[in-house]
C-alpha cells in the first residue's frame, strides 16, 4: 500500500506545492480551513488537473506531467466518500450499493456485497429510503457504494464533519475495521485531532498549500511545533496500550502501558482489548521526585530524551517511559528550574483530566 505525491497547483491565487509519500493504512490530511486538502485530494482523485506533478497510488501512475500521463477519474480505481453521503434519495440502500458497481467491469468487481454490507453493519438497512437513515447510517451507506466499485484508494474528505460526537462515535469503528481488514489505502480529510488521533496510522500536514510535516500518526501528534494550527492544545502522544483489569469498586479501568498500569474512568471493554490512549502535552506535569500526595492517579518514570522550544515561554520535554514516549509542554522556567537535561530521570504526572472521552481510539 503506498501513496506518493509530488504536486504543484495553482487556482485563483491559491498555490498548491504539496510533496508527501506514505506506505500507511490510513493517512489524514490535517491542517487549517483553506490549507489546501479537499484541493489535494480533487487531485489525487483526478477531479481537477494539476499544473505541474505526480501522483502515484499503490504503484500505478495516476499522474505525471513530465511523461503527459493523466488517468481520466473514472478510471483511476479511487472512491470517494464525501461529507454529505450524496446518497440517490429515490434509491434505496441496496440500490444506491450496487449503484457503484455499474462502473467496475464484471471482470475487476472483487468486493463482495455480502462483506461489505456485513463490514459496515448495514444488513438490515437495505430495504430503506436514504431519508429514513441517521446521519451515521447514510455515511456507512456511502462508504458501503464506494468500496463496491472496488477501489484501490478510498478518499473520505470530511466524512464526519456533519456529525454530531455519538454519531461519529458510532461510526469510527467501522472506518478502524475499513482500515485494519479493508486492504485499501485510505486518504481521509479531517479538522479533529481527537480524530487523527483515534484513526490515522500517517498524518500530513497542510498549511498554505504547503507539507509542514508528515510521518507516522503517533511521531506527527507528538510535537506540538508540528501542528500550528493546535499544536499548544491538542498534540500529544499516541501510546498503545491493553486493558489490564477493570476496579469496579472505583470505576476505574485499568491500562497498561510499558511504564506501568495507567488508571482511566471504566471502560465497557473486554480484558485484553486493545486501545490507543492519547495523552495531551498539556497535561502532563513533570517532577524529579516520586510524587506521593498528590490526587492523580497515574505517574509514569521515564528519562529525558530531547527538549524543544517551540516558542519563547514553552518547552516540549519528550520523556522515554520504558520504550513509550510522551511529551509533557511545560514552561521555560520549570525545565531552568527543575535543571532538565537529556538524560534526566523524571516522573511524569498525568491529570485526569487527559482522560476525557475524546482521549479514547479504537484499537490499534
Ligand atoms: N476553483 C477555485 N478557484 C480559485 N481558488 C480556489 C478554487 N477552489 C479552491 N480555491 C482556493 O484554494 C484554497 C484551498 O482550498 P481547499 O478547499 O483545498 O482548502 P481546505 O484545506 O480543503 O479547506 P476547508 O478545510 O475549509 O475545506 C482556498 O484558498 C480556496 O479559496
Amino acid at each position: 500500500m503506498s501513496i506518493e505525491v509530488d504536486i504543484r497547483h495553482k487556482q485563483g491565487s491559491f498555490a498548491l506545492d504539496a510533496r508527501f509519500r506514505s506506505e500507511e493504512r490510513l493517512t489524514a490530511l490535517f491542517g487549517s480551513s483553506g490549507s489546501g486538502k479537499t484541493t489535494l485530494v480533487n487531485l489525487i482523485g483526478g477531479l481537477i488537473h494539476p499544473t505541474k506533478g505526480r501522483i502515484v497510488a499503490n504503484g500505478r501512475t495516476l499522474v505525471d506531467t513530465d511523461q503527459g500521463i493523466l488517468i481520466p477519474p473514472h478510471r483511476r480505481r479511487v472512491g470517494y466518500v464525501f461529507q454529505e453521503g450524496r446518497l440517490f434519495p429515490h434509491l434505496n440502500v441496496r440500490q444506491n450499493l450496487l449503484f457503484g458497481r455499474w462502473f467496475t467491469p464484471r471482470r475487476e468487481r472483487i468486493a463482495s456485497f455480502e462483506a461489505v454490507v456485513g463490514l459496515l453493519g448495514i444488513e438490515h438497512l437495505l430495504t430503506r429510503r436514504p431519508s429514513t437513515l441517521s446521519g451515521g447510517e447514510k455515511q456507512r451507506v456511502a462508504i458501503g457504494r464506494a468500496l463496491l466499485a472496488d477501489p484501490q484508494l478510498l478518499l473520505m474528505d470530511e466524512p464526519l464533519a456533519s456529525l454530531d460526537d455519538a454519531r461519529k462515535a458510532e461510526i469510527y469503528p467501522y472506518i478502524e475495521r475499513l482500515r485494519d481488514e479493508g486492504g485499501i489505502p485510505i486518504i481521509l480529510v479531517s479538522h479533529s485531532v481527537a480524530e487523527i488521533a483515534r484513526l490515522a496510522t500517517a498524518v500530513v500536514v497542510l498549511s498554505d498549500g504547503r507539507v509542514t510535516a508528515s510521518g507516522r500518526a503517533g511521531d506527527v501528534l507528538r510535537h506540538t511545533s508540528l501542528l500550528p494550527q493546535t499544536g499548544p492544545t491538542e498534540a500529544g502522544a499516541l501510546l498503545d496500550t491493553r486493558v489490564l483489569r477493570h476496579e469496579d469498586e472505583y470505576g476505574l479501568t485499568v491500562l497498561e502501558v510499558r511504564a506501568g498500569p495507567l488508571s482511566v474512568p471504566r471502560l465497557d471493554l473486554p480484558i485484553g482489548a486493545p486501545l490507543r490512549v492519547r495523552l495531551r502535552a498539556r497535561d502532563i506535569i513533570l517532577s524529579l521526585n516520586p510524587p506521593e500526595t498528590i490526587s492523580a492517579l497515574n505517574v509514569l518514570r521515564g528519562t529525558v530524551s530531547s527538549i524543544d522550544e517551540p516558542d519563547a515561554s514553552s518547552v516540549d520535554v519528550t520523556v522515554d517511559c520504558a520504550g513509550d514516549i510522551i511529551v509533557a509542554r511545560v514552561t521555560r522556567k520549570s525545565v531552568e528550574g527543575l535543571g532538565l537535561t537529556p538524560g534526566s530521570e523524571v516522573h511524569a504526572i498525568i491529570k485526569s483530566v487527559a482522560f476525557d472521552q475524546q482521549t479514547f481510539g479504537g484499537t490499534c
